[in-house]
């Protein structure tokens, strides 16, 4: 055999062996489809690196359902999240990607219908007793209209979405308690505290109730608190005032992506 029908030999055995590797070895493993709901907690307002084409919903790329996607490569992946999202909203405009083959759906939701622009607003602006009375409002809101709205809500992605897992990602705690801190009174900390535990513990149980799994990003978020020294959430931000009492980038890569991970 002459050297030069050997090496041709050689050579289309080995592009044989690359085109049956390049056939049976797909380039990246596939991840299950990925949707992501919720509000601009989910959409990651305050973590900056948005993306221009969401508009107002403000999401972000270093939002945990972008970190979640960059890790899992998931065969399909859409983000419906946005900015001031109430429960109806996830229903009426954010289920269009959901179908049999939705693997994954995650959510943050429930905050805005208990009113949480506007608790916030009280509390910075008005008295103690102010800010106490409307954090009561709040709460009162989120045990007795909240429960019913997220039934609805989750029903909604149960039927468009009935293989899923749908992992349900609460609230951190806004404040680091018994620290010294230039800003709010410690009643108004301590009560804000409060309406996030009021609100994981409704969102908790109405998730358990659907099958759904509830991430808890409290402890996650412990020591990360505003007044803690290494804050994992924007204070007041006068500019974009929508960044205000969120998460940062920190919060969305060691908070709430680890739970979503976790639970996921
Ligand atoms: C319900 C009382 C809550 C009191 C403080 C408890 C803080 C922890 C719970 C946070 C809940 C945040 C959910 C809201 C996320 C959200 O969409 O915020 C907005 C962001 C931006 C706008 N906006 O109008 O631009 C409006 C709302």
């Amino acid at each position: 055999m002459r050297p030069t029908k050997s090496l041709s030999a050689l050579a289309t055995l080995g592009f044989a062996t690359l085109l049956s590797f390049a056939l049976t070895v797909p380039a990246q493993a596939a991840g299950p489809s990925y949707v992501a709901l919720g509000d601009s907690y989910a959409a990651g307002n305050g973590a900056g690196n948005y993306d221009s084409a969401s508009g107002n919903c403000h999401r972000s790329f270093s939002a945990y359902p972008y970190l979640w996607k960059n890790a899992h490569a998931p065969s399909a992946f859409a983000d419906t999240s946005c900015s001031g999202a109430v429960t109806t909203d996830v229903t009426n405009s954010q289920l269009g990607p959901l179908n049999s083959s939705t693997g994954v759906v995650s959510l943050t939701i429930g905050g805005n219908d208990a009113g949480f622009s506007d608790v916030m607003t009280t509390c910075v602006t008005g008295s103690d007793t102010d800010c106490v009375n409307r954090v009561n409002q709040a709460e009162s809101y989120a045990q007795n209209t909240l429960p019913d709205r997220l039934d609805a809500t989750y029903n909604a992605i149960r039927a468009k979405a009935p293989n899923a897992k749908v992992v349900v990602l609460g609230y951190p705690h806004v404040y680091t308690l018994g620290v010294f801190c230039v800003g709010l009174s410690d009643t108004k900390h301590r009560k804000i505290d409060e309406a996030s535990d009021v609100l994981d513990s409704v969102i908790s149980s109405r998730a358990a109730a659907h099958g759904f799994v509830f991430g808890d990003v409290r402890s996650a978020f412990n020591g990360h608190e505003l007044c803690s020294g290494d804050d994992w959430l924007h204070s007041l931000v006068v500019s974009p005032s929508w960044e205000s009492y969120h998460p940062t980038a920190n919060g969305h890569a060691s908070g709430y992506y680890p739970v979503l991970n976790a639970n996921s």
